[in-house]
């Protein structure tokens, strides 16, 4: 599904990305973790095609960047961002903004099909949105707001499901409903790459986690050879222990000095 290889990514004299190898194959949904500014979302806009790396391939799906059509590529990939929520109008129906995820754009501006839109009321009633598709998009809560564009990304059928911090803002309630919907999708066959700082978004249906520090991949794989007190130790220079518990890895850390 992706395969990075060798990946620099430099932007003045700053080196962002120094050698990044990631591997996704079919089936596997990975989670990307690290300390603020280590280079995550950088890796999602590469993928995305929204960044171009200084050297290294990159390939996604089965094509090599540099020979593609990116906006292509971006028809088979769904990603949510925080930059994507900003560019959403307010008061658009919400029925409406998931409809426009059948397209290559943000809004209409021309009557949309009946199919489209039967799609995009079929797709909000999978998460639970059902009864607020009239509502403009802007009176969502930010969990709704969240939910509303994973239905979105929905309507393109992707063959790759892009997360950046998805669950940022949202109280535990709205977290754990949104981790539920996303789960329920492990059905639909897509891979998933989630980036987050919350070890607890782990939820069952994550297979592989990798590690980064400072531009680097500390360390890729099956997420319980990864997720280990001393590799996390590692990447966030903190004393923290781990437990399993459904499923779902808990963190603990041990005492912090300000110094
Ligand atoms: N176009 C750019 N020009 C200059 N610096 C950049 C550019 N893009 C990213 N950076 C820098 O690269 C580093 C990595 O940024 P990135 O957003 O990938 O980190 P991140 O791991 O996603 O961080 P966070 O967890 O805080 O969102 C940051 O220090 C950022 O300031």
């Amino acid at each position: 599904m992706i395969q990075l290889q060798g990946l620099t990514f430099r932007r003045e004299d700053r080196l962002i990305l120094q050698g990044v190898d990631l591997n996704v194959n079919p089936g596997e949904h990975w989670t990307l973790l690290g300390r603020n500014g280590c280079g995550k979302s950088t890796i999602l806009e590469i993928i995305t095609g929204y960044q171009f790396p200084t050297s290294g391939t990159v390939d996604v799906l089965g094509e090599r960047y540099g020979q593609v059509d990116v906006r292509e590529m971006r028809k088979r990939i769904g990603y949510i961002s925080p930059a994507l929520i900003e560019k959403m109008t307010l008061r658009d129906p919400v029925w409406e903004i998931v409809a426009s995820g059948a397209f290559a754009f943000l809004r209409f501006y021309v009557e949309i099909e009946a199919e489209v839109r039967e799609r995009a009321f079929a797709e909000l009633e999978r998460v639970g949105l059902r009864h607020l598709a009239e509502q403009p998009f802007g009176t969502l809560s930010q969990g709704e707001r969240k939910k509303a564009l994973l239905a979105r990304t929905m309507m393109a059928s992707p063959e790759l499901l892009i997360l950046d911090e998805p669950c940022a803002g949202l109280d535990l309630f709205e977290r754990e409903k949104f981790l539920a919907t996303l789960s329920d999708l492990s059905s639909r066959s897509l891979s998933m790459l989630y980036v987050t700082h919350h070890i607890e978004e782990i939820i069952p249906m994550v297979t592989h986690v990798a590690l980064m520090a400072e531009g680097r991949i500390l360390s890729a794989g099956p997420k319980k050879e990864v997720l280990t007190a001393e590799r996390l130790k590692e990447a966030y220079d903190l004393p923290i222990e781990i437990r399993w518990k459904d499923e779902r890895p808990w963190i603990e850390v041990g005492k912090v000095t300000s110094k």
